[in-house]
Parts: structure tokens; C-alpha cells; sequence
């Protein structure tokens, strides 16, 4: 069935077109380019009841290696359609191209090649029990899926946030529904397309697309729904938290951050430079983990300030497939007016722009986008709203500090606990520093700098649990403990 133009839900193993629809915008020049097939209540109904039928039937019956066999497979067609998929994140997200296929796309596939060789390689525990009055045991553990699991992902990094989730979800035996942005579902629908290609059983990845306050609030509520993971806004994490508390269900959340950058005067200060542009400005400054908050020690300041803001003129914007382009627009206008109340709102708290602080003019279409100036600030209190608040875009605000107790107290002056960047060439320093922020995730001398083995996930607003490795594995299982009396 040809869906032109269309974005259809997938559910049961049938590409639907549900006859409503929401408008698919291109935020390079805010033109409609697709609808989305927006989910009715009834389909979300079929969904679970699908997904449910198959984790009991031919999902449930399917050996591990069977199930991974199938998982490694998903990334191999992905690689094959890769060109689709890198046209499709572009569409949706105005990314640049040099971003989508070397972050986007390959993580998509990634996720499903990692999780598919850990769930082969994850095993129970056992012990052997004598108890002080001499009986004896066998303990052992055999984990099992949780069911139907909900996913629901975020616009920023579309497939490769939902396949964060829904690899190691699927192999640990679960069965999936994923509920994308609204803002980007183009490549959830390749990804649907691919599932049926391989033959993933009917039921087992179903796809519902639509409005989060609407589709995704109905599916996280349902009754039917065994487990949440959830990315995105922290303030939407509290919502979903209060759906799911009825049926007290197991919630992995990847939250808000109000991330920091640290460079101590004993940085390499070329490298400080340079990686603090690129945690700053990566993906128009729409990734969790990017710096809104740097902190330069004194002796160093006006060198980093002067070096960062030459690194930041020189980032190329434009449209997404131009020769050298580092960032593209924001996700929507929506956001583009966010982010530019902000770059306003330091104005009126009284900071001094360094840099940027509006918006480009190109004088063609690309003027009815979403663009903003990547842009830094200066001068404003640590408890300033610039300075406490999850901007969201390409943004930050540098601070001078003179010690190091001072800096890591007012780095963790803050209601998130996502990530943080450390830049120093004293290995005993950052040792010493890296522990003592309250946050998920330390880089020492880079950034984003991924091992899908390692435990992501943040604290306070940033979320709740870790995925990635073996915490994954975990979340997405229960352990029954078996006592056998020897
Ligand atoms: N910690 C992380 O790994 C991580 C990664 C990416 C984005 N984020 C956060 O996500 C935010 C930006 O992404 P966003 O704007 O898509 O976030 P968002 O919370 O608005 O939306 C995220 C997803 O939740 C859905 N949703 C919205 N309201 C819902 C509801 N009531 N019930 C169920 N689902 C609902 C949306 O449709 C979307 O699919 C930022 O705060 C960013 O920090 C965090
Ligand atoms: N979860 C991950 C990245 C999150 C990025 C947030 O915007 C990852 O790299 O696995």
C-alpha cells in the first residue's frame, strides 16, 4: 500500500493510515512535507492487544538466539537502507548531513548489534546455600521479559534514541510499542518497514505515531502497558510518572540536563577550546548532554573566552547537505521561540552577549525556518534563569571561578544531574573533581564519547535508572530467584 506523503502507524503487522492527521514540518524552511498518521484510541487498543499476542505466542516461543539472530538482521537491512534513513532524519530535523551519518544512523543500527550480542551473553546467577543449621540449597535466578513495553522517544536524536530502547527491549523477549515525537517520525517509520522486511513477528515492534498529550498519554495510562522507558523533557517525565503510578510499573527515564563544562587553567587550552564548542554547539546545542554552563578558571579566562568565541564564528550554518555545514535549524518554530526567549530573557537579566544572539539572515527560504545564532553569554548570576533552566539550544554562558571546591559546588548548583565535561591535563585532578558532581556521566578531556557497555542515565530532574550494557539487560527483565533444597 502506498502511503505518498503519508506517515502510516504500523500495528499488527499492517501499515495503517488512520485518516487523521498531523502536519509534518521541514524546519530548514517551514514547509509541510508529510502528514502522520495520528493514532486512535482503538488502534493504540490493537496495539497492545497485538503486542501481548505475541509475546505469549511466536515472540515468547523464540529462543534468545533466535530473537538476536533476527535483531542483527534489523541492523543489517538498516545499513542497507541507510541512504533512506539519513534522507528522512534530515527531512524531519534539518541536521546536517555530516551529523546524521556519522552519529544518527550508524547508533541506530549500532544499538541493535550491541544489545543482540549482550542478551546472548546474559546470564542468572546461582548460589549454593548451607545454612547455619546445616540444610542446603540451590539458588539460581532465570530472568524474564516484562511484556509490553512502551517507548516513547524525543526529536532531538529520533532513531537513535528509540533504538536506544527498543534494541535491548525486543532482546530481552519483550514486545514493543514506540511512540516518537510527533515532530520526527519519519525514520520510525523506516525502521517499522525494515521489522517487516526481516520478518519480525507481527505484533512484536508496533509503531503508533501522534500528539504525546493525546497518543502518548493514552498508551503510557494503559492497562495493557507492562513497563515505560521514556526520553525527553523532565517536566513530561513527572507527568508520565503520575499515569503509571496506578498500575506501579517499572519507568527507565532520560531526562532534562543543565549540563556543565569545566576548564581548569592547567587544560589544554586548544583542545578545552574545541571541545567545549562542539559539547556546546553540537546539533544546534539539541542533545541532553550539551554544555549550557561553562565554567573558565581565572588565569585562563580571557584566552578561552576570545578562543571560543573565534570557534564559534567560524561554524558554518546552513542547509543540511552544504559543503562544511556543522549545524542546521532548530526542530520548530515552536522551539526556535524557546530558545530565542531565553537568548532575550539573558539580555534582560542583564548578561553580556559575547556572541550571537539572534537570528541568521540568509535571504531566501531558509528565513521562513527555524535557524538561530549559536551564541554565548557572559556576566550573569549562577542562580540567574539562564543559568538554572534547560535551554535546549545552541547557548552557553561562561562563568570565571579561582578554585576547585568553589567550582564543583557551583556546578552542582542545579536541579539536573545529567552530564558534565571536565578539561584538565592534572589526571589526579580529574579524578579527584569527576566523582564529586552529582550527574550521570563525566568527561575528562572530550566529549560524548560513547561505550554502549557503560551506564547512561542521569540523577534529581535528569531521570531516573541507567541504560546501556548490562543496565539495560536488567531493566528491561525481571529475575525469578529458584531455591531448591538439596
Ligand atoms: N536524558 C536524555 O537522554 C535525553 C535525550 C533527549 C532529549 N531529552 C530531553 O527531552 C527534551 C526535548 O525533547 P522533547 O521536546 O521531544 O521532549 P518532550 O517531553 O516534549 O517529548 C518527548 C516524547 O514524549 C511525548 N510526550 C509528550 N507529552 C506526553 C505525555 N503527556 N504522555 C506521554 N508522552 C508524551 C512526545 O510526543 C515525545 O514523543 C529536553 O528536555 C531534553 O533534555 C533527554
Ligand atoms: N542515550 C544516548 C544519547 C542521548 C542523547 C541525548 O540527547 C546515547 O548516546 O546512547
Amino acid at each position: 500500500m502506498e502511503f505518498k506523503g503519508l506517515i502510516p502507524c504500523y500495528v499488527n503487522g499492517v501499515f495503517i493510515d488512520t485518516g487523521q492527521y498531523v502536519n509534518n514540518i521541514n524546519p530548514v524552511n517551514g514547509e509541510v512535507i508529510s502528514q502522520l498518521c495520528e493514532a486512535t484510541p482503538a488502534l493504540i487498543d490493537k496495539a497492545v492487544n497485538s503486542a501481548t499476542f505475541a509475546f505469549k505466542g511466536a515472540w515468547g516461543e523464540m529462543s534468545v538466539n533466535q530473537r538476536c539472530d533476527l535483531l542483527h538482521k534489523v541492523a543489517e537491512r538498516m545499513i542497507e537502507r541507510q541512504a533512506e534513513f539519513i534522507e528522512a532524519e534530515i527531512a524531519d530535523t534539518g541536521k546536517s548531513l555530516f551529523q546524521v551519518e556519522t552519529i544518527d544512523i550508524p547508533r541506530g543500527a549500532a544499538n541493535f548489534n550491541v544489545f543482540a550480542d549482550m542478551a546472548k551473553f546474559t546470564s542468572g546467577e546461582t548460589f549454593l546455600t548451607e545454612t547455619p543449621n546445616g540444610e542446603k540449597a540451590l539458588n539460581y535466578s532465570v530472568n524474564k521479559p516484562l511484556g509490553v513495553v512502551a517507548v516513547i522517544s524525543p526529536w532531538n536524536l529520533p532513531l537513535l534514541l528509540a533504538t536506544w530502547k527498543i534494541a535491548p527491549a525486543l532482546a530481552c523477549g519483550n514486545c514493543v510499542i514506540l511512540k516518537p515525537s510527533e515532530e520526527t517520525s519519519s525514520t520510525a517509520m523506516l525502521l517499522a518497514q525494515v521489522m517487516d522486511e526481516v520478518g519480525v513477528p507481527k505484533g512484536v515492534f508496533n509503531l503508533i505515531l501522534g500528539r504525546g498529550s493525546i497518543v502518548g498519554d493514552y498508551l503510557t495510562a494503559h492497562r495493557g502497558v507492562d513497563a515505560v522507558t521514556f526520553t525527553g523533557a523532565s517536566a513530561t517525565g513527572q507527568h508520565i510518572m503520575r499515569s503509571v503510578a496506578q498500575g506501579v510499573k517499572p519507568i527507565s527515564f532520560e531526562l532534562g540536563g543543565k549540563n556543565s563544562a569545566i576548564v581548569f587553567s592547567d587544560a589544554d587550552l586548544k583542545k578545552a577550546i574545541a571541545g567545549v564548542t562542539r559539547s556546546t554547539f553540537t546539533n544546534c546545542g539539541q542533545v541532553c548532554l550539551c554544555t549550557e554552563k561553562v565554567y573558565v578558571h581565572r588565569d585562563i579566562a580571557q584566552a578561552f573566552i576570545q578562543g571560543l568565541k573565534h570557534s564559534a564564528s567560524q561554524i558554518k550554518i546552513g542547509y543540511p547537505k552544504e559543503a562544511g555545514v556543522f549545524i542546521g535549524p532548530l526542530v520548530s518554530k515552536a522551539h526556535q521561540e524557546k530558545v530565542l526567549s531565553y537568548y532575550q530573557l539573558a539580555k534582560d537579566e542583564g548578561a553580556e552577549v559575547i556572541y550571537g544572539g539572534g537570528v541568521p539572515h540568509f535571504g531566501d527560504e531558509r528565513d521562513n525556518g527555524c535557524y538561530i545564532e549559536p551564541t554565548i553569554i557572559t556576566g550573569l548570576d549562577d542562580n540567574a534563569r539562564v543559568n538554572q533552566e534547560e535551554i535546549f539550544g545552541p547557548i552557553c554562558h561562561i562563568s570565571i571561578f579561582d578554585e576547585e571546591d568553589e567550582v564543583i559546588r557551583r556546578a552542582n548548583n542545579t536541579e539536573y544531574g545529567l552530564a558534565a565535561a571536565i578539561w584538565t591535563e592534572n589526571l589526579s585532578r580529574a579524578h579527584r573533581v569527576a566523582p564529586k558532581l552529582d550527574v550521570g556521566i563525566v568527561w575528562v578531556n572530550t566529549w560524548f564519547l560513547r561505550d554502549l557497555r557503560t551506564a547512561f542515565g542521569g540523577v534529581k530532574l535528569s531521570g531516573i535508572g541507567r541504560e546501556g550494557g548490562q543496565h539495560s539487560m536488567r531493566f528491561y527483565s525481571e529475575p525469578t530467584n529458584i531455591c531448591i533444597k538439596i
